[in-house]
């Protein structure tokens, strides 16, 4: 069994019904998993994780959210060695910059080295079936990374 992190943010709920059916995807693979909003988390705890997947929405102009902020300047001090991760998010394609805050949190977390389990998904508004099947795809990748 690993230790898996999946830290969400969402203003409309969008991105919370991805990290949710995360949660439940992983926990029926018998994961022991840790679900948990960006503003309350802790950049310093992500190497205590075997993995962690961060969920986000893009505002502004292709920015993170404002609650994530501060999570992400920390980030910036943490070593992710051993630690895989994986990025999702739903935003919006009547944006410019599409979901640019997933960019964002892949170039980081990979700069922090982490090492990288799945590539990102990028989610138009509210997932549906077929997205929530990507969802379940990064899942399975990061299972296997930790194998
Ligand atoms: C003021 C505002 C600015 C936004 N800016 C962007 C953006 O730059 N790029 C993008 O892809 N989506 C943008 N979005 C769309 C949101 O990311 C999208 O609605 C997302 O699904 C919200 O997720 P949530 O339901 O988890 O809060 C913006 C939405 C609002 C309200």
């Amino acid at each position: 069994m690993s230790n898996i992190l999946i830290s969400y943010t969402s203003m409309t709920g969008h991105n919370e019904k991805i990290a949710k059916h995360l949660e439940s995807y992983l926990k029926q693979k018998n994961q022991d998993v840790t679900l948990e909003q960006l503003v309350d988390g802790d950049a310093y705890s992500l190497p205590d994780y075997d993995a962690v997947i961060v969920v986000t929405y893009t505002y502004h102009d292709g920015d993170l959210p404002d609650e994530a902020q501060d999570f992400f300047e920390d980030l910036k001090d943490v070593d992710l060695e051993g630690t895989e991760f994986a990025v999702a998010g739903s935003s919006s394609k009547t944006h410019i910059h599409f979901g640019r805050a997933v960019d964002y949190f892949t170039m980081q977390l990979n700069s922090s080295n982490g090492d990288q389990a799945a590539d990102s998904v990028k989610i138009n508004q509210e997932p549906d079936e077929d997205d929530l099947k990507r969802v379940d795809q990064l899942a399975d990748y990061v299972l296997k990374s930790l194998n």
